[in-house]
Order: structure tokens, then sequence, then C-alpha cells
């Protein structure tokens, strides 16, 4: 990590925008004419500079589980990724439904960060779904909480949910909704409901609970004026649930995990709890509806669910293991391989998509900017061409849990800065 206030990184590509220099001063970009000859520079021909990436789903397991991860060692990965800004979800223990615990989250990841660690605090109280967390004094807290969710469990009760969004109206904030009706999809509930689920014996996860609980929160946020954000889409069902409230001008909008968009349910035959995760990987048909709809905007946002767990939590029979993998630093080089490539996306696109639209949804201001004099200086150098192994030994992320690990992927992040820090450079630093 370098400590320069002052960079120069020569001839980057800058989307739509020509080849051009750009110099980073004091944590901000400011005019390259400035620049003096001595400054420390980037040589970023041939590479693409994108903003920071946001990620608006985040497990960092600090507070209680810094075993699986930490807010350092998480944000580290992060900075691999390429992401600036990470939400970090409240299911930690103790749970983020306090000023305090939000505070607690925010102040580590100022002090030990290698990206900024927004907290992301509980609707309801030790996510248990019955009372309302303290959302107020979260928000109006030094964390500046904006964005709210019982994240690992639904907020199946309608009445709750309704109060939340009603809550949270006044202050501009949302509740991302992790979507599964606890009657429809159990807490045992593991592989998507089919024909592989009975022979596999393992418990049935259907598309129905996630996209009634979809339909009836575009109803709550019709009702209540109030932002829903779908945490996680997995279904073609829910996708056609959104075009439908969009239709209508309903304030809801949705993440896609990477690992949604590439890998299926075929992954589960050989129940390698690696690729157990919730909501489970479905199959083929659902994942090309997915790419569509993250292309169109359908889905405004990737979310990697970023989701570490200790060897000892992961190492059971499949449907004991804990549901989750690491999202952070593969999330590009999953979006490239599969949008990308195929053309669904292009580079401006991977910035709305990774950048601007989380910055936008979770209210940051200083995230999700556009490279310009004057503005915060986030971003990430992309090497377009690259490509590499995946180790899940060679991650920052204490945790081994990488759905990723031997596959050959696009290998994009040359460099990421934050506030005009280099938080992660592929060429070592001599
Ligand atoms: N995605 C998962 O399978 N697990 C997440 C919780 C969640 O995102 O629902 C976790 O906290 O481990
Ligand atoms: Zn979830
Ligand atoms: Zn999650």
């Amino acid at each position: 990590m370098s400590g320069v206030s002052e960079l120069l990184i020569v001839g980057a590509d800058l989307v739509g925008a020509g080849r051009a220099d750009l110099y980073v001063r004091d944590g901000v970009f400011a005019d390259p004419a400035e620049a003096g000859s001595d400054v420390e520079r980037i040589d970023a021909d041939g590479l693409i500079a994108l903003p920071g990436l946001v990620d608006l789903h985040t497990h960092l397991r600090e507070p209680g589980r810094e075993d699986a991860e930490t807010i350092a060692t998480g944000t580290q990965a992060a900075a691999r990724g390429g992401f600036t800004a990470v939400l970090a979800m409240a299911n930690t223990t103790p749970v983020t439904d306090t000023a305090e615990a939000a505070e607690h989250v925010w102040a580590v990841g100022r002090r030990e960060g290698s990206a900024e660690v927004v907290p992301v605090g509980a609707v309801s109280k030790g996510l248990a779904g019955a009372e309302l967390a303290e959302l107020g004094l979260m928000a109006r807290s030094a964390a500046g909480v904006r964005v709210f969710s019982d994240d690992g469990r639904c907020v199946s009760d309608a009445r709750l949910m309704r109060r939340a969004l009603e809550y949270v109206r006044a202050f501009g904030g949302v509740i991302a909704q992790h979507a599964q009706d606890p009657r429809l999809a159990g807490s045992d509930a593991c592989c998507h409901e089919g024909e592989l689920s009975g022979k596999l014996g393992l418990p049935g996860w259907p598309p129905a609970a996630e996209a009634t609980i979809v339909a009836r929160d575009a109803e709550l946020a019709k009702l209540t004026g109030s932002r829903v954000h779908v945490c996680h889409v997995s279904t073609a069902e829910t996708v056609d649930v959104l075009r439908w409230a969009h239709k209508r001008g309903i304030p809801i909008s949705a993440e896609v995990t990477p690992h949604h968009l590439m890998l299926t349910t075929s992954e589960v035959v050989g129940y390698d709890p690696t690729y157990k995760v919730n909501p489970p990987l479905r199959p083929d048909e659902h994942v090309t509806v997915l790419r569509e709809a993250l292309a169109d905007g359908t889905i405004a946002a990737v979310g990697t669910d970023h989701a570490p767990h200790a060897r000892h939590d992961k190492e059971h029979a499949f449907v004991d293991a804990a549901p989750g993998m690491l999202g952070l630093e593969a999330a590009l080089a999953v979006v490239i391989e599969t949008m990308v490539k195929p053309g669904l996306l292009d580079w401006a696109g991977v910035a709305e998509r990774m950048s601007y639209e989380p910055a936008r949804i979770a209210r940051l201001a200083h995230q999700g900017r556009p490279l310009r004099i004057g503005e915060p200086a986030n971003l990430v150098l992309v090497d377009p061409s690259a490509r590499a192994v995946v180790d899940r030994n060679a991650s920052a992320s204490l945790s081994r849990n990488n759905p990723w690990h031997g596959r050959d992927l696009p290998d994009p992040v040359a460099a990421t800065v934050w506030r005009g820090r280099v938080t992660y450079s592929r060429e070592p630093k001599g």
C-alpha cells in the first residue's frame, strides 16, 4: 500500500472520452498540467479506467467471526477486486442493530479498511423479525446508515416490512430484502427445487419463495412510496415481477451476484459444500434471464454477497454446511466473462452496474462519481485481456470457500485507488 498523496496515471482509456492522464492530489482528481515532473507515475498504457467499484452486499464478519474474515482482510479482498466501497451486512455478532454497533463497524473501517466501509443496519432487533431496530438512530449516527437489511433472513412479516419502509422514507433510506418466504423455503432449503433436488435428496428451494416476497414488497413500496432493494435475485420469476413493478413506476431496485450470473445447479451434483449458497444456484435458463435483466437494467447492480466461512463451518455434509461463497476478488472477472465478452454490457455499462448504480442505491456521496477534476479519486485500472487460473490460496480473504478456484478467468484488476491512495497494485512495488 502506498502512502503518496500525489499520483499521475498516464494514458488510461477513459471509456468514451479517449485516452488521457489522470492526476491525483490530496485524494481528488486535479489538472494533469499541474503535476510536477517527479510525481509518482502509473503507466496505464492499454488499461481502462473505471470509477471505483461499489459492493452493495458484503459480509465482513467483524465483529464476532474474525476467524472467517475481518474488516481489514475483507476490504483488502475488496481492493484486489477493484472495489473502493463495500456495504457491510448486519448479520455479525453482535448484530448491527444499534447506532453504537454501526459506528463501531464504521470506525474500524476508517482505521483499518482498504476501502470505504459502509455499515448496513439491521431492520429488526437481533434479526429476529419481530421488532424494528433503531433505524432512526443508526441513520443519524456518524455512520449515516441508509441501507437496512436483515440479510441472511427475510423480513417475512408484511406489517414489519411496511413499518420499516415508512420509517426510512423520511431520510431516503432503503430496505434491502433477502427474499425467501420461510414457509416455502425453510432454513434447511439448499437446492433449487426440481428434478435434481429430488435425485440428490436435498431440501428444495422453489423460485416461488423468492418471487412472492418480491411481489409483496413491490406492493409495499407502492403503498409507502419508500424504496425496496432486492438482494441476490436468483430466478426468472423474480425478474418478471421486477419488470412488472418498474412498468408501474414502483421504487424497487435489485442486484445479482457474480455466482448467479455464471454457475448453475449442476455444480451441486458432487455435493461440494463450496457451492452451497443462499439463494441456491439455479438452472441455465434462469442464468440467461438474469444476464439479460442485468443488461437491460431491470437488475440495476451487481452485488457480490461475499460470504466468507471458516473451514469448520463449511466442511460438512452439504445439508449441514454454512451457505455462502467468496465474491469480491473475482466479481469483475465474472462480469467480464458473462456480460462483456458476449456483448451484453460495454465498459460504460460495467461502470453503471458496478459503481454508479450501487452508489446511488446506497446514497453514497463520494463513490460512483465520474473521473473528473474535483471529484474524489476512486478508480480501478482494468486490464481487459489478462487471464489467470484462480487460486484460492492467493486470496486476501481469510476464508477459502472460493467457487472460482481452479477456473481460468479474466484477471482484470491492475490497480485500485481509493481516496487517492493505491490500495492494490498488481505490480509489486520496488
Ligand atoms: N448468501 C449466503 O449463502 N449466506 C450469507 C447470508 C445471505 O446472504 O443470505 C452469509 O451471511 O453467509
Ligand atoms: Zn441473503
Ligand atoms: Zn448476504
